[in-house]
């Protein structure tokens, strides 16, 4: 493949940029970062996208520049996705590109959101000069999931599970409340806030009876602003007691053990971010259909020697068989402590192919 023609200080700026889009969350919108030099080469601002429902990252680079006192005419914008072309839950970047009167932009990946492509050739056609390509690999490589939820026509996934030190999520007597600390479960409840929707199985319904709202008293965060998911989603064929918690506005049951069947539904309903809760027997379809995008264990000092393994029958009978997942740093660091508890972020290998053991009549 030919390199773009682009100069040092901009390969540099997408290096930048790059890093800057990992700050970001994961979730129904890609991670996009970007930098405005000016023609000299400064930097005049930067910015990325903070998740669903907040400016996209040129906009926000724009406003870092504008904050500074630094007028972005002239120009050039280096960013890691192609700027979009639509208007989503914000206006398309292209506009805002060429009201702000920017010269040139260079770009690593192309959108491959069919609704929001489209934007190299309407800047193209605004004069403005435009290069594709250049560190396309990491972009794509950053955004991997994003791409395979987007290609599934399905909502992206967030698996959470809050496991004892042998990966227990229950003792024997199937009791679980709690096992991690006040710290952890505040940050579960701030990524519960991300999502458009979060889902449990019927048997954590029975166990737990649990309210599964978002409760951010005080936090700070844009994201928690958003006020937290529109649905909290059941799982599976049983019913759900009349005076269960989960019952109100918002509430859905999906009488299925189909996970791909939930997820159409899902997105049919607009979801496109569900954080998966678990139980256990729910955790692990989800697993084995391949379609968790990322997953959050939070792991308390605790022994229990028995009780609800956290991900049983993946079918996994030797070592090779086991996917190896990655340590993910987007949006904050991949290995935090939270309390007593210490919370690790993941996302499953390059191309994870999904285990497709049918799922459990
Ligand atoms: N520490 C933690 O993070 C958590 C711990 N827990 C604990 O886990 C325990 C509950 O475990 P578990 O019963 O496994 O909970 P689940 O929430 O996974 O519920 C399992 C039930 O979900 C239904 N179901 C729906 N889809 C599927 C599918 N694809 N495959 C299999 N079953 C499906 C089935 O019931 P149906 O007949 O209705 O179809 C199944 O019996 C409790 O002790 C609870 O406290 C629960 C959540 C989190
Ligand atoms: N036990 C356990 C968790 N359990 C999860 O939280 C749910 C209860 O949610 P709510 O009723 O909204 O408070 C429960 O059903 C299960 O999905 N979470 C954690 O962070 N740490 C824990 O130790």
């Amino acid at each position: 493949m030919s390199t773009p023609p682009v100069t040092a200080v901009e390969s540099e700026a997408m290096l930048r940029a790059l890093r800057l889009a990992g700050q970001g969350v994961r979730g129904a919108n890609p991670l996009v970062g970007a930098v405005v030099l000016g023609a000299d080469g400064a930097v005049l601002g930067e910015g990325y996208h903070r998740g669903a429902g907040t400016p996209h990252a040129e906009p926000a680079a724009l406003a870092d520049a504008r904050s500074r006192g630094n007028d972005p005419r002239g120009a050039t914008v280096v960013v890691t996705l192609e700027p979009c072309n639509h208007t989503g839950r914000t206006g398309p970047c292209s506009e805002a590109l060429i009201e702000a009167g920017i010269a040139r932009v260079v770009y690593a990946a192309d959108d491959v959101n069919g609704a929001a492509a489209g934007g190299a050739h309407r800047l193209r056609g605004a004069g403005i000069d435009c290069v594709g390509g250049l560190e396309a690999a990491r972009s794509r490589d950053l955004n991997d999931r994003w791409t395979a939820a987007l290609a599934g026509i399905r909502p992206f996934v967030t698996l959470k599970s809050a496991q004892s030190l042998d990966g227990r999520v229950a003792a024997r007597d199937g009791s679980s409340q709690w096992i991690t600390g006040p710290e952890a479960r505040a940050d579960g409840h701030r990524i519960r806030a991300l999502a458009d929707a979060v889902l449990v199985g019927t048997g954590t319904v029975l166990a737990d009876n649990p309210r599964l709202t978002a409760r951010t008293d005080g936090a700070q965060d844009s994201q928690v602003a958003r006020g937290g998911p529109r649905l909290r989603v059941v799982l599976g064929q049983g019913t759900v007691p009349d005076d269960a918690a989960i019952r109100g506005p918002g509430f859905l049951h999906l009488a299925t053990r189909d996970v791909h069947l939930a997820l159409g539904e899902l997105y049919g309903r607009g979801v496109r971010h569900l954080m998966v809760e678990g139980g256990p027997r729910v955790a692990s379809a989800f697993l084995r259909a391949g379609v968790v995008d990322e997953l959050f264990s939070y792991v308390a000092p605790l022994i229990l020697g028995d009780g609800a393994a956290a991900f049983p029958e993946l079918g996994v009978t030797t070592l090779g068989e086991a996917e190896r997942w990655r340590l993910d740093s987007a949006g904050g660091p991949a290995v935090q402590q939270l309390g007593a508890d210490v919370r690790v972020h993941l996302r499953p290998p390059p191309s994870s192919p999904g285990r497709t053991s049918p799922t459990p009549a």
